[in-house]
């Protein structure tokens, strides 16, 4: 209940339903609602609707966290979705007395309580993370060791038992959740939950490909128990867009589109985003607002914060040049349009593998999850993107300065490093589109999968 996981498993649906497979897809009234004009072509594809429970202390009307007004409210928001159990189970029961059970259940990690309601039924229960084979690794694995990391340094080099890491790891590269020291006791325990739920599935449907990350499956696979196995899948994202590479999207009716349609030198504009949970200050959003006026790029940026507005001044300047979106955009086509040349990323693993996909190097700034392992993978593991200058400092209202922001779009829009990490993503964006495709990596996996379960049954 994230769109960094529905819309993967959104995507996911429409490459089974390709495949002639009847898809369920049970979820609440307000993610439903946003999901019915995605599907309306596919008949195959069904939603059922269960209600989403009423929490003291939880906004109203907030079921997905790209609508909780701060990630403050992240851990009651996973609390309440334990409370969809009840009705999750009768759906599940109704199709099994219907005589029309499902071949497997794919469900959401933070919906741990789905491997008992599908152990009772008998169901195999795939389970979705959203991240990375790599990450994922990297996070169990230290998960596991967390004893042994406390006596390390921050600088020492990290050596993960059963792994063979592209870069070298350290304490500092963590993500702030693996990396504290005193977790948030019941957060901690929500985590423990469902990781054990997870370590119990039959299987893991993973958005990735396996040209992308194959050393690191047995590594990962060693954490599940029952010999599961993990399906890479991906890029999800480019399932329905075959065939398709870089376009002009002229059809498209929205502002964004059709700003983007009116730029007309390849590679030019540079597209800035940072997902739908990062929780970035206005005062952080106005060094960005400096650095793209100062970079002198071509711009397409968009903001989720209510309360920005573009710092005095600067509006007369960017007229014409920049555009801020205020409202949602479809990301993956504007992506692949032939004008967008870098993207300023938080470095969720959507955005990374979109960015991939399209052969747009990216100019990374990790900020919260496991974005910091993505960001490392990607520029110092593929050598698809440059990093941005971050300070040490946490805890400060500005984490990255105007004139760092600025340097690292002008090395990613024109600089030699940013040209051979377009070169590198280019090539890595071929072999991804060609993983999805009849005779490739990812849909012969699908296929794979959707015979075995149906051996199964
Ligand atoms: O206006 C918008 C904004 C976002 N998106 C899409 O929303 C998704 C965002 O996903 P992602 O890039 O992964 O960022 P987050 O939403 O922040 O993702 C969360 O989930 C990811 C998958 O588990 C993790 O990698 C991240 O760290 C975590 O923050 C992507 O598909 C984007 O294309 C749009 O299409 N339009």
């Amino acid at each position: 209940m994230a769109q960094g996981h529905t819309l993967p498993l959104l995507d996911l649906s429409k490459a089974l339903s390709q495949q002639q497979i009847k898809v369920t897809i049970i979820t609440t009234p307000s993610n439903a609602k946003s999901m019915a004009k995605t599907i309306s072509n596919h008949p195959t594809i069904s939603l059922v609707e269960i209600p989403f429970p009423t929490v003291d202390g939880l906004p109203k009307d907030c079921e997905n966290t790209s609508q909780l007004p701060s990630m403050e409210f992240h851990l009651p928001f996973l609390l309440a979705t334990k409370q969809l159990r009840k009705p999750f189970e009768q759906v599940l029961q109704t199709m099994v007395e219907s005589k029309t059970p499902p071949i497997c259940v794919i469900s959401d990690f933070f919906l741990g309580w789905t491997l008992a309601s599908c152990q009772a039924l008998g169901v195999p229960r795939l389970v979705f993370h959203g991240m990375g084979i790599l990450s994922m690794s990297i996070t169990k694995s230290t998960w596991f060791h967390a004893q042994q990391l406390e006596s390390m340094s921050m600088i020492d080099p990290l050596d993960l038992p059963g792994m063979k890491l592209p870069f070298t790891l350290t304490k500092s590269d963590l993500p702030g959740s693996i990396n504290l020291p005193n977790h948030d006791e019941m957060f901690y325990q929500f985590i423990q939950e469902v990781g054990e739920a997870d370590a119990k599935s039959w299987g893991v449907v993973v958005n990735s490909f396996e040209e992308l990350e194959k050393s690191h499956i047995p590594a990962f696979e060693s954490f599940y128990i029952n010999g599961a196995k993990a399906w890479c899948l991906g890029p999800l994202c480019l399932y329905g867009k075959m065939g398709s590479n870089k376009s002009t999207n002229q059809n498209h009716s929205c502002t964004s589109t059709q700003w983007l349609a009116d730029q007309v030198k390849p590679d030019s504009v540079i597209y800035v985003s940072f997902g739908t949970q990062a929780d970035v200050s206005d005062s952080q959003l106005d060094e960005v607002a400096f650095a793209l006026e100062e970079s002198g790029f071509p711009f397409l940026w968009v903001v989720r914060s209510k309360t920005w507005s573009l710092p005095a001044g600067l509006e007369e300047k960017v007229k014409g040049r920049g555009l801020i979106a205020r409202e949602w955009v479809d990301q993956s086509q504007i992506l692949s349009h032939r004008a967008i040349g870098g993207f300023l990323s938080h470095c969720g693993w959507n955005s990374v593998l979109e960015s991939v996909s399209a052969g747009v190097p990216v100019l990374a700034w990790p900020m919260i999850a496991e974005q910091s392992l993505n960001a490392k993978f990607l520029v110092d593991g593929l050598g698809a993107g440059i990093s941005v200058k971050r300070v040490q400092n946490p805890d400060a209202k500005i984490l990255v300065s105007r004139q760092d922001i600025c340097e690292g779009v002008e090395e990613l829009m024109g600089g030699s490093r940013g040209r051979s990490a377009r070169e590198r993503v280019q090539a890595l964006g071929r072999v991804a589109r060609r993983a999805v495709q009849k005779g490739g990596s990812s849909h012969d996996t699908l296929n794979k999968l959707i015979d075995k379960l149906r051996v199964s049954m």
